[in-house]
């Protein structure tokens, strides 16, 4: 019982601390966990969500290195993070207006954990195991590029410039769009020098695609417009 109930602790530590990717999560679990009896005496432990070795500007990748915060892998983690979680917030507006492609969303968030475990998995200090735990294979990017045409051919062609705007839904959208741009410029000098994956890198590019396309087709399907560019009048 008293097993199960840590595990449990365990697992939504887990989901608590690990920002960047499950795996290496654990590992924290491991160091912030702390003991105390529980009513009827067994031992149970409690994980912490702080253990303070990243008090110095220093963090480990998952290979275990230790590097300064502001290191190209933790720039990348961190853009991926504000990327779920700006999805995340579209998400939401997405679902208060019962689209469904809300799922697709969901499994998106799911797909950008991989992301992660894979550019804090360095392959100059990954050990096999590691890479066989972190490969980031092409099925991701060929679900959101079967995603696109779907939309894209119920889409009326592009004839101008268009603006961030379409609703909440399709204006949170946006957001996220320039959000996985960022992620994108992040990861592809570490993909560059042959730090993670390749397909991570075609995975954001067609990402930010699909994020765009799904932004019209909110706006489209919720009938509200979307602005378009016009030039600013010359004085
Ligand atoms: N500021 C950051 N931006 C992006 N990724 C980070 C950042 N800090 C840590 N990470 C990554 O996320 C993982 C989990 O973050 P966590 O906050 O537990 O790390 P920490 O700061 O090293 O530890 P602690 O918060 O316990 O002092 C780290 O192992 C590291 O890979």
């Amino acid at each position: 019982m008293a097993a199960a109930v840590t595990k449990r602790l365990h697992m939504r530590c887990i989901f608590w601390t690990g920002q960047c990717a499950q795996l290496y999560g654990i590992r924290h679990v491991c160091r912030k966990s702390r003991s105390f009896a529980s009513k009827s005496g067994e031992e149970v432990r409690v994980p912490k969500i702080y253990t303070k070795t990243g008090d110095k500007g220093f963090s480990s990748t998952f290979t275990g290195e230790r590097r300064p915060k502001e290191d190209s892998i933790f720039e990348a983690l961190g853009a991926t993070d504000e990327l779920s979680s700006a999805i995340g917030l579209a998400k939401e507006f997405c679902k208060d207006k019962g689209h469904p492609f809300t799922e697709e969303l969901e499994k998106i968030q799911c797909v950008l954990q991989d992301v992660g475990s894979n550019v804090a998995t360095p392959h100059s200090s990954a050990r096999e195991s590691h890479r066989a735990k972190t490969k980031f294979n092409s099925q991701p990017v060929s679900d959101l590029e079967g995603w696109i045409d779907k939309y894209t051919e119920e889409l009326p062609p592009l004839t101008n410039f268009i603006l961030p705007s379409g609703g909440k839904s399709s204006a949170s959208l946006h957001v996220a769009r320039a959000v996985c741009r960022r992620a994108e410029r992040s990861v592809a000098p570490i993909v560059r020098i042959g730090e993670a994956d390749h397909e991570v890198a075609r995975f954001l590019n067609r990402l930010s695609d699909y994020l765009f396309t799904l932004a019209r087709y909110a706006a489209m399907k919720e009938g509200e417009a979307e602005s378009i560019y016009r030039r600013p009048e010359r004085h």
